[in-house]
């Protein structure tokens, strides 16, 4: 058997090397695994020595964790690992078309194939599988290997939507048959919060990636539940107190770095990591989700399609909030290890009145837009907010850059997760209830009086917000229109963390309406849920929503919304009209618009006067609202429509 030793760096200067050695071998990337590399008799098979694919199996094969940051380094363990242990082939799996899409594993002997090879990316004709109850599940007709780039999937790390979504959509997905990695950062903080990533092993391995000027190592953890690979990167800058991007100081002055290394290491995963015995392969596709994620598409068309890897690969940015982009100094566009002449992809400049002074150029790097001019494809989580961000007043400076890429825009409204969120067996609530018997409603309303010691009073109005304090929430005019409010007879309850000023405010607040408001200042799920439950109405004016999960939760909970009109808020949120159907009435909450004080209030006092004098016509806003069906199961599907779009068009930039 001839041998080729490959070097084991991954370079982000230079990213592919041409072998050496005295026979034709096409360019091989260089990966750092403590691997030997071969060229064997069989077809494009290479040899594999390093720790993970000794596993192999599902539950991280490998590691406990145990040896991130020991002495020896990982290379000691691996070099250890390579007297004693034969070492498994790595042979490629190749389409029609030459794509690699995937390896497997052959025993060395060369006859004994250890895992079942991948079948083709795309399984077609598939329509319903069989669960282990027995239970039929609807499945997708085309399946793919799905790599969701996210800074926080719940249960893992959640400090708003964008953490449910990445929890509960790859589940969904990998529930319709698909393949679903999701990659994220091992955030440990030295708080409870640790143990999420608890059952996460070390697969072992580790990738040197070469940017911002030095040598960084990172390496991944996994854990297979619920019908999705979860890979967590690890590394010491995402190991600090504080939340995921900032602490009580505000954001993370290295975050640009932070979030360049996740986009590295997600590159590579597919590529490098045996998920169950096997890699994902090239031919997947990527689903990239806000700034944080936003150089995948970058790295993918600068860094590995020239050189013919990923070229069956496609991406698609997922935008959940326009408004962070990821944007730094020009300066900083060296350090992420990107060819010269892709400066133009990330350049950005701002206006003139948004400079801070007449020397300054506005010259700097916004990692969005390079994921906007990049990906192969754009979503958005609603329909509304898709077109939004095309307007001036939507667009946050990229309206131009969007509406260019018009033709691969589109939205898709957040599902949620309906067994987390379900009235009926909520273990967080008092009480259970459903459409077809409320009557558990009004117990979680006590018991939330009582917990928080307000009078209790079921029949008194009892209006809530959760969210971040937020410029974007609308809490500054809550904050206004907030004595007014409070001149009629109903409660208030807000849960929120955020701007110090209104967690001020809020503490503040509690002191001069005892009987009346209750200020919750901090990130608490439990509480979330007995909120939603409790109260009669969710307040939501948000002055720009790409979605909005809140309004999703209050409906099935039959907790009516009164929201501004805008974005996801303004499609999911169906105005009342009580004399459609014959006077039974239809719609599932109020909309408003203008977003203005006065507009809210008139909105709030209807809703407030016909949940006192019209409770037939509330009993039918709160069933029409628990009755929709907003299930990620509904969103998924639509999301695989879009993931067959994006394989009919060829990469947008080859
Ligand atoms: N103090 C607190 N304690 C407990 N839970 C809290 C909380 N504050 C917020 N949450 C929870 O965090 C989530 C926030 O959801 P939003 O849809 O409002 O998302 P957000 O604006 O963060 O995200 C962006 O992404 C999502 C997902 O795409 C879009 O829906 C949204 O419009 C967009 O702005 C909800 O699950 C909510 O219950």
């Amino acid at each position: 058997m001839e041998s080729l030793q490959v070097t084991r760096l991954l370079s982000c200067k230079s990213f592919i090397h041409t072998a050496k050695v005295g026979y034709n071998f096409r360019p091989v990337r260089q990966v750092r695994f403590g691997c030997l590399w071969k060229k064997t008799n069989k077809n494009d098979c290479l040899m594999i020595r390093s720790s993970f694919v000794n596993g192999g199996d599902r539950e991280g094969g490998g590691g406990d964790g145990s040896d991130v940051g020991s002495p020896e380094g990982p290379a000691a363990v691996e070099d250890e690992r390579e007297e004693k242990e034969p070492g498994f082939l790595l042979g490629a799996e190749k389409d029609g078309s030459g794509s690699v899409i995937g390896f497997h594993l052959i025993h060395p002997s060369g006859d004994d194939e250890v895992v079942e090879s991948i079948k083709d990316i795309a399984s077609y004709g598939v329509e319903k599988s069989e669960d282990i109850e027995g239970e039929k599940k609807a499945q997708a007709d085309v399946c793919y290997n799905v790599v969701f780039v996210t800074s926080e999937a719940a249960p893992y790390s959640k400090t708003g939507g964008l953490g449910d979504v990445c929890g509960s959509l790859p589940v969904a997905l990998g529930a319709r048959g698909h393949r679903v990695m999701v990659v994220s950062p091992r955030y440990l903080n030295g708080t409870a919060a640790d143990k999420n990533f608890s059952n996460a092993k070390n697969l072992g391995s580790r990738i040197k990636i070469y940017c911002f000027g030095g040598e960084q190592e990172v390496a991944f953890f996994h854990e297979y539940r619920e019908g999705v690979d979860w890979v967590f990167v690890d590394h010491p800058s995402y190991h600090r107190p504080g939340n995921p991007y900032g602490d009580s100081n505000g954001a993370f002055g290295d975050n640009q770095f932070r979030y360049a290394l996740l986009c590295y290491a997600a590159c590579e995963a597919p590529l490098v990591l045996p998920l169950g015995g096997f890699t994902y392969g090239e031919k997947c596709l990527f689903l990239v989700n806000d700034w944080h994620a936003g150089l995948v598409p970058v790295f993918l068309a600068a860094k590995y399609r020239p050189y013919g890897v990923y070229k069956d690969a496609r991406s698609i940015l997922v935008i959940h909030n326009l408004s962070h982009q990821g944007v730094e100094p020009a300066t900083t566009y060296e350090n992420l290890g990107l060819p010269t002449q892709w400066y133009g992809a990330l350049e950005w400049v701002f206006p003139n009145w948004a400079r801070a002074h007449a020397l300054d150029t506005g010259e700097a790097v916004n990692v969005l837009k390079g994921a906007i001019v990049t990906a192969d494809r754009i979503l958005t989580v609603s329909k509304g907010y898709s077109w939004e961000i095309t307007t001036i007043e939507g667009g946050y400076g990229l309206d131009e850059l969007l509406s260019s890429r018009k033709s691969v825009l589109n939205g898709i409204t957040n599902g949620i997760d309906v067994t987390e969120w379900d009235p009926s067996s909520d273990e967080h609530i008092a009480s259970h209830y459903s459409a077809d018997d409320l009557s558990g409603k009004v117990q979680c309303k006590i018991a939330l009086q009582k917990e928080l010691g307000l009078p209790v009073r079921p029949d008194c109005p009892l209006i809530g917000f959760i969210g971040r304090l937020d410029y974007q929430k609308g809490i500054d005019l809550i904050r206004s229109a907030m004595p007014e409010i409070l001149q009629d007879d109903v409660q208030f309850v807000m849960l929120g963390s955020g701007d110090t000023q209104y967690e001020n405010w809020m503490r503040a607040m509690e002191v001069i309406y005892r009987d009346k408001y209750r200020g919750w200042v901090g990130f608490n799920v439990p509480i979330s849920h007995r909120i939603t439950a409790g109260c009669d109405i969710l307040l939501m004016p948000s002055r720009f929503e790409p979605c909005g999960l809140n309004q999703l939760y209050a409906m099935r909970y039959g907790t009516v919304p009164v929201v501004h009109a805008t974005g996801g808020l303004r499609d999911t949120v169906e105005n009342f009209n009580p004399y459609a159907q014959g006077g039974s009435g239809e719609g599932t909450g109020w909309t408003f618009s203008p977003l203005s004080k006065e507009s809210m209030l008139i909105a709030l006092r209807i809703a407030t006067s016909t949940y006192r004098e019209h409770k037939s016509s509330w009993e039918g806003l709160m069933r029409r609202g628990m009755e929709k069906d907003y299930t990620w199961e509904n969103a998924a599907k639509q999301y695989e429509q879009v993931f067959k779009w994006a394989f009919v068009d060829p990469p947008y930039i080859s």
